[in-house]
């Protein structure tokens, strides 16, 4: 539900949005630099009675004086016949020119309060103003579930470079958004009386004694009313013996006797006539200088939210089957996806067809879909990914209240296929919850849960074989996902290991490779933007299925570098080995940010062995703030396979390394990264009491026998490495 309604008021208001808040963002300019160049705040002792006393001396026809929110003081006089105006410095008198309003401002105010027109324009800007309050709500709700609950919503932020893009700079500007937001819709309400009438109370009219007027020293309640709760003072009329002075303050208004000094009426503001007060304030960023700024770059932040928000949009939708396919008729076998990022869409698909030319009739459809007129079907095969800290992608939010309503026949069959990504703590954490509320419902299981991780090809042909016999079909899955925009990238420098001990292991560096589009023919060809720890994407010959390789570096190094142990036969690994300098092959950077070193500058322990060190190495190359990092490093043979050897010892040097221990296999005395962990528990023991985050890249034997080693570190601190993957503070990458 959070996310149609977030999608399509943006989409329906984006323009307003954008129209609101650049205004606002420019409206906010003004008092922010009439705030840095106003002159120093007077004393606190200094009295409205001081200034008036002031001004009367430095413009004899003096009207009013009025006291800006940035805290300078506005003279109102004649000169003559002329009016004038100037600002008055509250310790000297001095006048200086007012800076006059400039005719664009103007009309950036009337844009903003009524899109220059009248009543319509103020109602449509107080709809834009009620749409941003939704659209802040509702992204930070999405937000807090994307991120694993609202305890999470300072971690980082992943998905899509647009995706996180988006989230990082609503999280940064939400707060200025829903203030103006607010109070936006509350000044709105006001304007068409739905709200009581905030102006500040006016005292009744009152009439002077005839007698000679007062200085303002000589009045005893501009004497007691400090000039910092001055809002205005107008001063009698000279011509008008009954004319009062008005004082207007923060809490109410007050005439004055010219002639005795005496109050003569009074009126406080009411509650309502004060919140309303600070209503304005708090819009206009009058409160305080700090605010306008957080509000100025919060509206500014509007346009990138906005541009972001309908990028992502009408990517999902472009991914997105179509809606034939979602809502499909009741067939034997109902596929039901629970999908956020739309791949899991595709494998549906893909096992549709393939049910199909099985002879078994088969439809999709989401699994919020379910309701009473898939009674009919014979099985439910349940595709779905997890996000968060287990929860339910968007296509799958209301599934489990729907189930409940949901009456099964007895013969009713289900099979659960999760997807999702064991970096996570809570691997397909989604799947195994719907998996046992359909067993809990008395549906017939038909094989056992299955999970898919980073959506393996491969195992989803497994578990496809798997199903077909329990189905009583021979079914061959082959998914060939969307086949991702590569560019071109040309091998620059290799460098090659453990060749002598039959473990050939070659670190290449690319550059761009040829220009490919219009933009990369115009600017020449350049290379994407990553980081080390993210993935690089690579197609082997003939095969649409990328093979992933972690990046050993970052964009700012100019170069992209992997670390590739040539498998036997493999194909992938076979191409990268076979490239020399000059030679060029295709690839696609994909976002990995749940593997890299947490913000800040808790110690990291770094673990890997053989070309699981490639991460690793690009992590200390990044670390220009020297934060404590050590890493454990398991090779064969020393004088063959120490990979980034050279470096590993100049980042020791310049202290981007704290400490090194490597580990051969091969060479005496022989140990293994485990046997290093296990020998160092007491300092490691040390390093994760200072909450130190460890990081674990390689083969998934050795990534349990690190566990293991781990957990045998970790047991006199009655701490586990689940409790550790719970915090974020142990991670893995293992292939
Ligand atoms: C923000 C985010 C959170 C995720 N959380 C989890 C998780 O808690 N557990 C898990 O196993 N996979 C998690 N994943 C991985 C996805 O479930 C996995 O990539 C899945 O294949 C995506 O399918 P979809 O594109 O159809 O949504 C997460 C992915 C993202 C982008």
């Amino acid at each position: 539900m959070l996310r149609p309604l977030h999608s399509f008021l943006g989409l329906a208001a984006a323009l307003l949005l954008v129209a609101l808040a650049t205004s606002g963002a420019l409206l906010a300019i003004d008092p922010v630099r009439e705030r840095l160049t106003a002159a120093a705040p007077p004393a606190a002792t200094v009295s409205v009675a001081d200034v008036a006393e002031l001004a009367t001396r430095a413009a004899p026809g003096v009207d009013r004086i009025e006291r800006k929110p940035s805290g300078a003081i506005v003279v109102t006089y004649f000169e003559g016949d002329s009016p004038a105006i100037a600002v008055i410095d509250p310790a000297t008198g001095a006048l200086s020119p007012a800076p006059e309003p400039s005719p664009f401002m103007l009309v950036v105010k009337n844009l903003h309060r009524k899109l220059l027109l009248d009543d319509p324009g103020r109602v449509t800007a107080g709809l834009g103003a009620f749409a941003m309050l939704v659209l802040a709500v509702s992204g930070l709700a999405m937000l807090a579930r994307g991120l694993g609950g609202w305890r999470k919503l300072a971690g980082p932020v992943r998905g899509t470079a647009m995706q996180r893009l988006h989230g990082q700079a609503s999280r940064a500007a939400v707060a200025g958004l829903l203030i103006s937001a607010l109070t936006g819709v509350a000044m709105s309400l006001t304007t068409f009386e739905v709200l009581p009438d905030g102006a500040p109370a006016s005292a009744e009219a009152a009439r002077s004694a005839e007698g000679p007027t007062l200085s303002p020293a000589q009045i005893p309640l501009l004497r007691d009313t400090p000039l910092a709760s001055l809002r205005t003072l107008s001063f009698p009329y000279a011509d008008d013996p009954t004319d009062v002075f008005r004082l207007a303050t923060a809490d109410g208004e007050s005439n004055i006797d010219r002639a005795t000094g005496a109050v003569l009426s009074t009126a406080a503001n009411t509650p309502y006539q004060s919140a309303y007060q600070v209503i304005y304030a708090l819009h206009t960023g009058e409160l305080a200088w700090p605010l306008t700024v957080l509000l100025g770059l919060s509206s500014a932040a509007v346009p990138l939210l906005a541009g972001t928000g309908v990028a992502i949009w009408w990517a999902r939708r472009r991914a997105r089957p179509g809606r034939s396919a979602a809502i499909a008729g009741v067939s034997d076998t109902v596929i039901l996806v629970g999908s956020e990022g739309n791949t899991t869409w595709g494998f549906a698909e893909t096992l549709r067809a393939a049910l199909a030319g099985a002879g078994v009739d088969a439809s999709v459809a989401a699994m919020n879909d379910l309701g009473p007129h898939l009674r009919a079907a014979r099985r439910f095969v349940v595709l779905t990914a997890t996000y968060g800290d287990g929860e339910a992608p968007s296509s799958a939010s209301d599934f489990l209240a729907r189930l409940a309503r949901f009456e099964a026949g007895p013969e009713l069959e289900f099979a659960v296929l999760g997807f999702g990504d064991r970096q996570f703590p809570r691997f397909c954490g989604f799947a195994d919850t719907v998996d046992r509320a359909l067993e809990e419902k008395g549906l017939r299981r038909l094989l056992p849960e299955f999970r898919i991780d980073r959506q393996s090809a491969q195992g989803f042909a497994d578990w496809g074989r798997e199903f077909g016999a329990a189905i009583g079909v021979e079914l061959a899955l082959v998914h060939t996902p969307e086949r991702p925009r590569t560019q071109s990238l040309r091998l620059m420098e290799r460098i090659d290991y453990g060749v002598e001990i039959g473990a050939p292991t070659a670190v290449l560096r690319f550059g761009p490779g040829e220009p490919s589009g219009l933009m990369g023919r115009l600017l020449g060809a350049r290379l994407p933007r990553f980081e080390a720890g993210d993935l690089v994407g690579m197609l082997a010959p003939g095969s649409d299925v990328p093979r992933f390789y972690s990046l050993a570096s970052s964009s700012r190094d100019g170069v992209l570098e992997i670390c590739v142990r040539l498998m036997p036969g493999g194909l992938c690994s076979g191409r990268l080995h076979a490239l020399r300098p000059g030679d060029c092959i295709d690839g696609f950077v994909r976002p990995n940010p749940g593997f890299r070193p947490a913000p800040g500058h808790a110690p990291v322990i770094l673990i890997g062995a053989g070309a699981g060190v490639g991460p690793l190495a690009g992590f200390i190359r990044s670390n220009a703030a020297r934060r404590p990092m050590h890493l454990y490093f398991g090779a064969r043979d020393p004088g063959s396979d120490f990979l980034y050897r050279n470096d590993l010892e100049a980042w020791l040097r310049d202290r981007r390394l704290t400490s090194l221990r490597p580990a051969f296999s091969r060479a005496a005395p022989r140990a293994r990264v485990q046997h290093r962990l296990a020998a160092d528990a007491e300092a490691l023991r040390g390093l994760i009491a200072r909450e130190a985050q460890i990081l674990v890249c390689g083969g998934r034997d050795m990534a349990r026998g690190v566990a293991e080693a781990l957990a045998a570190v970790l047991a006199p601190m009655q701490l586990t490495v689940a409790d550790l993957k719970r915090e974020g503070r142990y991670v893995e990458d293992v292939y």
